[in-house]
């Protein structure tokens, strides 16, 4: 199983994949994690480049490929592997941000996003993707407690209101992909919606729970 976490900035992702991870290896599954941009040596730099805040602008153009070189790294050397060895993999973001930030933030066209996708990616696609979605200001006000804001986190929010309504028609588009967890409630609520989409999916897929 590829099963991708996604969401806006500062949603409760990297919060909620720890517990997720702990959900799915108490219960037998032989579970990778890893995260994009990054994963490997070379794509974790790559992610450096792409979130460290600079003087000159980055040309989105540059930024879409910046995100699939790393990718294709990713793929290569991480996630082909681990499936092929019959690991589950746990991503913290995949391509459905791509489809979220660089076409529907930046105003790339999705289908240059598709034809990136298909070379890079072949027929491989996230086999279940938990979008967290929660109001633009609440992910934004946890990411500014959270500490210092990168090159991203620095977007206006008509930016992150078009990555939000990106993911929603994404996740709406793909439904039978997509699960959506309403991460603006208390944690504790959180989890009980994870805990009730795992349990619905290890039925689906017929691992005891
Ligand atoms: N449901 C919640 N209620 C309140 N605070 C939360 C909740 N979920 C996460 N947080 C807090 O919000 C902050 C952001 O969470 P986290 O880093 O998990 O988000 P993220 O989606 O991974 O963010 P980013 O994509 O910007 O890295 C953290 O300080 C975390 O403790
Ligand atoms: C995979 C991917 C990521 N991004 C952006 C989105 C985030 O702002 C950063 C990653 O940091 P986070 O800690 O996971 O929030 O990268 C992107 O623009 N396009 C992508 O495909």
């Amino acid at each position: 199983m590829f099963i991708t976490v996604e969401g806006g900035e500062g949603v409760g992702k990297s919060t909620n994949i720890d517990y997720l991870q702990d959900y799915l290896r108490s219960r037998g599954v032989d579970l990778l994690l890893t995260r994009e941009p990054g994963g490997t040596g070379l794509a974790e730099q790559i992610r450096e480049l792409l979130v460290a805040r600079r003087e000159e602008g980055v040309d989105p153009l540059a930024e879409l490929l910046l995100v699939f070189a790393a990718r294709a790294q990713h793929l290569a050397k991480v996630i082909e592997p681990a499936l092929a060895a019959g690991q589950w993999v746990l991503c913290d973001r995949f391509t459905d941000a791509t489809y979220a930030y660089q076409a529907g933030g930046r105003g790339l066209s999705a289908d240059l996003v598709r034809r990136l996708e298909v070379l890079v990616q072949g027929e491989l696609r996230p086999d279940f993707t938990l979008l967290f979605d929660a109001p633009v200001e609440v992910g934004m006000e946890r990411a500014r407690e959270r500490g210092s804001l990168d090159r991203f986190e620095e977007e206006e929010i008509a930016f992150f209101e078009r990555v939000r309504q990106t993911y929603l028609r994404l996740a709406r588009e793909s439904s039978g992909r997509f699960r959506v967890i309403d991460a603006a409630q208390p944690l504790e609520a959180v989890r009980e919606q994870l805990h009730s989409v795992c349990g619905e999916l290890f039925d689906c897929w017929g691992v005891r729970h």
